[in-house]
């Protein structure tokens, strides 16, 4: 996993203090990174197209160091305001760098308009700029953040994001994913490692996802754990749970409810003597009474996977004060509901999706339970903690895939995970899973998902 930051600027400054870099050094960096991005491809020219702050200033650096080696020209639509990219804007100008007065035709194009100094929306002229760069059949690559991301509609549409230092929280904001194109981390002159300090928000990789491979040979089904899943109205999507909860290991899979059941799936009444994991709310509707529902989730030992529905019961405020393990599984829409009913306000969807990692923050410090806020980038949330899931893919975009999660993250509880390493390791799988699906994007079944992360192997 790597930290994800709001804001760099003070780690920039550390990194100046503490190593005694110069800003200019950390500039030449970020030009030399870009200088890498552009030339990743064979091209002829470059179109770069520089603000009048330090973003600019990158531009123009990369400018200067890609001189000679294809044929570059730089638009300057606000011309030069910053020290540094005064500076750099004549040390360009000394190397008879050629300025355009309008968008040429080139192979690449370099957004260096604005970086983390936008503040405010995109004006009216530079957001025909935008447009026409968009239009270009060129490679794009952004400059530390695609211009207009985060404050207005209008974006530059990168395939290739250089981000400068470190992971920004604004390139992972829930629309970000179609413009940031592929992001590349840029180091400044130390390694980023050295460079990062510990935070409270990380990015999640391959790595970190551990699937239950049964490493000793000596075994049987009742070291792997007991899930119940309970059905409700539509038994189709306890179904896809329970099936998915076998499929990840669980050793034994009970479902209760009526419903025709494939042959490995076990039919109940009631809570099976020595369940692990319940699994509850996927198309539950108003099949069980609360008593029912509470003595299964809340009165009982097992650790929950609340889900869907559960996330608008009475019993989510009790399920959020317990000491047991508890992972909750909303999607947005959920997550309103579940805020409501822990009495944390009244939010609408709106308003969450614009503050996706402060609300999973803030829900997940009231409570020990972990939460799994789903999404474009799915969040793990506990103790304040915040865990973003880089990956997945619009073929999930489906009904049946979140009860796939919940059942996988039901079976991980079942066989002893952490509530938190149990939401990212499913989390990881099951994004990672659709991503490696080799059919057609629209054609992935909650079947084929399951078969998906069957396939897996840890990095
Ligand atoms: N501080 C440092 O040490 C480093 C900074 N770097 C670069 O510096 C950038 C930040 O530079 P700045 O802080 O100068 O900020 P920017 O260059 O992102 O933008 C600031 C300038 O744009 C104007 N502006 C902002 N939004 C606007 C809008 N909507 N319409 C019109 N004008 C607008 C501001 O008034 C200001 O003049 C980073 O994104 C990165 O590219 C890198 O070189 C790495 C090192
Ligand atoms: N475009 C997407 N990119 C990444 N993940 C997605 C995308 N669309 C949907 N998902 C994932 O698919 C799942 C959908 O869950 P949910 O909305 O609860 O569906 P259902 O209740 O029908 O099973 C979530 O895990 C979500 O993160
Ligand atoms: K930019």
């Amino acid at each position: 996993m790597h930290p994800l930051y709001k804001q760099v600027e003070t780690l920039d400054k550390r990194c100046c203090e503490v190593f005694g870099l110069s800003e200019e050094i950390l500039m030449e960096h970020a030009a030399l990174a870009l200088c890498k991005a552009v030339l990743e491809k064979p091209l002829i020219s470059v179109l770069i197209v520089c603000g009048p702050g330090n973003n600019g200033a990158d531009g123009l650096a990369c400018a200067r160091l890609l001189c000679g080696v294809c044929e570059v020209k730089v638009l300057l639509p606000l011309g030069v305001k910053s020290p540094l990219a005064t500076l750099q804007y004549a040390r360009a100008i000394a190397l008879h760098v050629k300025i355009v007065k309008a968008v040429e035709k080139a192979d690449a194009v370099v957004d260096a308009l604005f970086g983390s100094g936008q503040t405010r929306p995109l004006e009216a002229p530079m957001v025909a700029l935008i447009e026409t760069l968009n239009a270009q059949d060129a490679r794009k690559i952004a400059c530390d953040i695609p211009t207009g991301l985060g404050t207005g509609t209008t974006v530059f549409q990168a395939d290739v994001t250089v981000v400068m230092g470190a992971l920004k929280e604004v390139l992972f904001l829930e629309n970000a994913k179609s413009v940031v194109g592929k992001i590349e981390v840029a180091e400044l002159g130390v390694p980023r490692c050295m460079y990062e300090v510990p935070s409270q928000t990380q990015v999640l990789s391959v790595q970190d996802m551990r699937l239950p491979h049964r490493a000793n040979p000596v075994s049987h089904k009742g070291d792997f754990g007991h899930v119940l899943v309970v059905g409700g109205e539509k038994e189709g999507a306890g179904i896809l749970a329970a099936m998915a909860a076998f499929s990840f290991g669980a050793g034994l899979v009970s479902y209760l409810g009526e419903a025709f059941l494939p042959p490995h799936l076990m039919k109940t009444a009631s809570l099976p003597p020595k369940t692990t994991a319940v699994v509850a709310g996927m198309g539950l509707g108003n099949t069980h009474k609360e008593t029912t529902l509470k003595a299964l989730l809340v009165e009982s030992a097992c650790a929950v996977v609340a889900d869907a529905d559960v996330c608008d019961m009475p019993l989510a405020q009790m399920l959020y004060a317990h000491e047991k393990p508890v992972v909750f599984t909303p999607h947005p829409k959920e997550f309103c509901a579940l805020m409501k009913r822990v009495g944390l306000g009244e939010v609408d969807v709106e308003t969450v999706q614009a503050n996706r990692l402060a609300l999973a923050r803030q829900f997940s410090l009231g409570s020990k339970s972990v939460l799994v806020f789903k999404g474009v980038h799915t969040l793990v949330a506990h103790k304040g903690e915040v865990y973003l899931c880089p990956f997945g893919s619009p073929a999930l975009s489906k009904g049946g895939s979140g009860d796939v999660l919940a059942g996988m993250i039901g079976a991980l509880l079942a066989q002893g995970y952490a509530p938190k390493e149990a939401a990212i390791t499913a989390v990881l799988a099951h994004a990672l899973a659709a991503e490696a699906y080799e059919g057609n994007t629209y054609a992935l079944t909650p079947e084929r998902l399951i078969e998906g992360v069957a396939c897996l192997k840890n990095a």
